[in-house]
């Protein structure tokens, strides 16, 4: 048995055209190796072709080529053992408006050859803060209760993984930190957490992995801290008494540049130099600091140089 509660090889997705639309490449061959028992964040900008893989994962998309492991168990070879493996939280909103959440549970429970004595529908409804709406018809419930049914409804067959895609698009801040207690809750008791986000801090505050999808290709899969280790870049804005024509000699050894007449911007890293080091530099080159600032890279900044391309986002 894997190690593995996914594994994804140069999976590719070619959306077919109609009509006057040109077909569209939405996965060009992507690999990615997700450990059981992790929190994993799917990260990238509209239309990089997240939620293509988890439909694909879901069996709610045929892929075009490459291979997907659920559970060790192939989504087109054995796409029953690899279903009974997975919980999918969709990104849409989609229900049965004359449903109550629990007849919804149960429906889906059946669905998947729950016996009676095994469902945990009220366990569930507890969990997800819903069991004072059990009975209540799903429309009359708000989009946060909504949401939190549908995390139910992915867990009524307690499949080991759990994928949320978009999780808390809509959702106010109160409702999400209520979600990510629960979802913390599931991961702690073993559930491997699968979630794609456009949120930046949300994927740094959950998830032990992140992966980040551009254009249909992984430009990054790696632990949450080698990505944030990224981050001790710094850039320094000094400001002079005077105008500075042709960057000092002092100051070659720096990744150094001229910003305007009398401004100076320099990068450094924790290993590079330390910010005494640039200033002591700037003085034995006979400038006169008036004023000095400094920019921090953050993670924003790392997803935007990794998301960077030149092609159009279709
Ligand atoms: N059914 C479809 N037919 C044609 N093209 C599609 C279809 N579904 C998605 N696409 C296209 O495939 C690409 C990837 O879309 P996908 O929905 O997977 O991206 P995403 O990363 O989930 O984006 P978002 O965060 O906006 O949901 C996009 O260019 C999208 O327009």
């Amino acid at each position: 048995m894997t190690d593995n509660a996914i594994e994804i090889r140069n999976l590719t997705k070619v959306y077919k055209g109609s009509g006057n639309s040109p077909e569209k490449v939405a996965l060009k061959g992507i690999d990615l190796t997700i450990p059981k028992g992790s929190m994993f964040g799917l990260l990238g900008p509209n239309g990089a072709g997240k939620s293509t893989t988890i439909n694909i994962l879901a069996g709610l998309v045929n892929k075009t080529s490459g291979t997907a492991k659920i559970w060790g168990h192939d989504i087109t070879d054995h796409p029953r053992n690899a279903r009974v493996n997975i919980g999918i939280v969709p990104q849409e909103l989609m229900f049965d408006a004359f449903f109550t959440p629990r007849e919804m549970l149960e429906v889906q429970a059946g669905m998947y050859g729950v016996p009676k004595s095994e469902r945990r529908t009220d366990e569930l409804l507890k969990a997800v803060h819903l069991f004072d709406k059990a009975d209540a018809y799903s429309r009359s419930l708000s989009g946060g209760m909504k949401r939190r049914l549908l995390i139910a409804k992915a867990m009524v067959h307690t499949p080991p993984i759990l994928v949320l895609d978009e999780p808390t698009a809509g959702v106010d801040i109160e409702l999400r930190t209520q979600l990510w207690e629960y979802v913390r809750e599931l991961h702690a008791r073993g559930t491997t957490i699968v979630l794609t986000t456009h949120y930046l801090e949300e994927a740094e505050e959950l998830c032990d992995t992140i992966a980040i999808i551009n254009h249909g290709e992984v430009v990054c899969c790696e632990p949450t801290e080698q990505l944030l280790s990224r981050i001790d870049e710094k850039e320094i804005i000094i400001v002079v008494g005077s105008s500075v024509g042709t960057l000092p000699p002092e100051l070659s050894a720096f990744n150094a540049e001229i910003r305007g007449d009398n401004k100076l911007s320099v990068q450094i890293s924790k290993e590079s130099a330390s910010v005494g080091q640039v200033l002591a530099a700037v003085q034995a080159a006979g400038l006169d600091i008036t004023d000095i600032s400094t920019n921090e890279t953050d993670l924003e900044d790392i997803f935007l140089q990794l998301t960077k391309s030149p092609e159009v986002a279709a």
